[in-house]
């Protein structure tokens, strides 16, 4: 009887904490806050959607703001808007992120960044039978390409930036980052990318006390998405509404959260944490907490992640069997 209390307290106590003391230990790099206030934050895509709600509610909380996208009037109104709603003005940059000179032009023209978000994107979804090759460029080279640019233009500023706190990079990746889905394989192959060059960065410049974050939305309404929709494979939508949609207001919120808590990884809704957990994989985490969820939960979640395949496969037979 004894026996089996001991071996049960151990099991149900013990086991867990010492997963959790070890975890606490290893976890590499070690938590870290980054304030926004007073400092340079430079936003790609902060002329619409998803990139223009960030640039508000930065500069609501007392950023420096820069946005930098390529067509001057939609930057001019975002700015309108921006000061209109926070009463600060920010600064506007019109450059194609494929265009390395001009996005060099743009960096050293807005000086020092303590807080670079890579959000520009694009995205036309087709099955990739149909798709132009110029497409499929397209979305690589603006998606991809031109986060790369953007870094690299930055990171010398940002080895110099003002006040030596902790930088951010921050990345605008998508749950089609983060599994392929139908329609996407341009962009899913785009997004997928940023993950590779976010885990191999974050190595790099951790010395320089800069932190690395890579975001994952669902769908979320903005003009981009609308734009989106009138094209969009009806199977890119069913598969895609697994994840259900945000506001771009919520997508910004939880994304600034996520950068400001120094978190590499930042899902956005509910079935995004399952996913990000689902998907891990080597990132890195700085939460002990997190790493012990992730622990226990890989095993079962790697069984939700076959019934949501199961699912999706089963809406693709339907699909094709009706069509027929
Ligand atoms: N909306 C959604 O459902 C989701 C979006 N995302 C990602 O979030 C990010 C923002 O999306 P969303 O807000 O919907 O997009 P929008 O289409 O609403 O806005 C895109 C922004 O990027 C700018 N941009 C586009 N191409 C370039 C370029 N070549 N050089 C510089 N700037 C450019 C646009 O300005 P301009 O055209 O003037 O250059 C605009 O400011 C993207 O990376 C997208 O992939 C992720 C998941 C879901
Ligand atoms: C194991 C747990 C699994 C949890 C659920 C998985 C749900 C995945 C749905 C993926 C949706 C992808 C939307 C992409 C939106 C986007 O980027 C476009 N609108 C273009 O911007």
């Amino acid at each position: 009887m004894a026996d089996l209390s001991v071996f049960f307290i151990s099991l149900v106590l013990v086991l867990p904490l010492s997963l959790l003391a070890f975890l606490a230990f290893i976890v590499l790099p070690r938590p870290v806050k980054i304030p926004i206030k007073n400092r340079h934050v430079f936003i790609t895509g902060g002329s619409s959607g998803i990139g223009l709600a960030l640039a508000q509610q930065a500069a609501s909380e007392g950023a420096q703001v820069s946005i930098l996208a390529r067509n001057t009037s939609k930057l001019e109104d975002a700015k309108e808007s921006i000061k209109l709603s926070t009463g600060r003005d920010v600064a506007i940059f019109s450059a194609d992120v494929r265009d390395y000179e001009a996005v060099k032009k743009a960096i050293e023209e807005a000086g020092p960044i303590d807080v670079l978000v890579c959000n520009q994107g694009v995205f036309v979804p087709q099955e990739l039978e149909t798709q132009d090759v110029d497409e499929i460029k397209f979305m690589i080279d603006v998606n991809l390409t031109g986060t790369f640019h953007l870094i690299k233009a930055a990171l010398p500023g940002m080895k110099n930036r003002a006040d030596r706190g902790p930088g951010s990079i921050a990345i605008m990746s998508s749950q089609a980052g983060q599994v392929g889905i139908y329609g996407y394989t341009a962009y899913s192959a785009s997004k997928f990318g940023l993950k590779g060059l976010a885990e191999a960065l974050q190595q790099e410049v951790i010395g320089e006390n800069i932190h690395v974050s890579l975001i994952f939305p669902p769908d979320t309404e903005t003009p981009g998405f609308a734009e989106e929709n009138r094209r969009r494979p009806q199977l890119t939508s069913i598969i895609a509404a697994s994840s259900g949609a945000m506001k771009a207001d919520e997508v910004a919120k939880k994304a600034l959260n996520g950068i400001k808590s120094g978190n590499f990884i930042v899902p956005c809704n509910f079935e995004g944490f399952f996913l990000s957990i689902a998907t891990t994989g080597l990132s890195p985490q700085r939460s002990f907490l997190m790493a012990f969820v992730e622990v226990i939960a890989a095993g079962i979640l790697r069984v939700v992640g076959l019934c949501f395949q199961w699912n999706w496969y089963g809406s693709i037979e339907k699909f094709l069997r009706e069509r027929k």
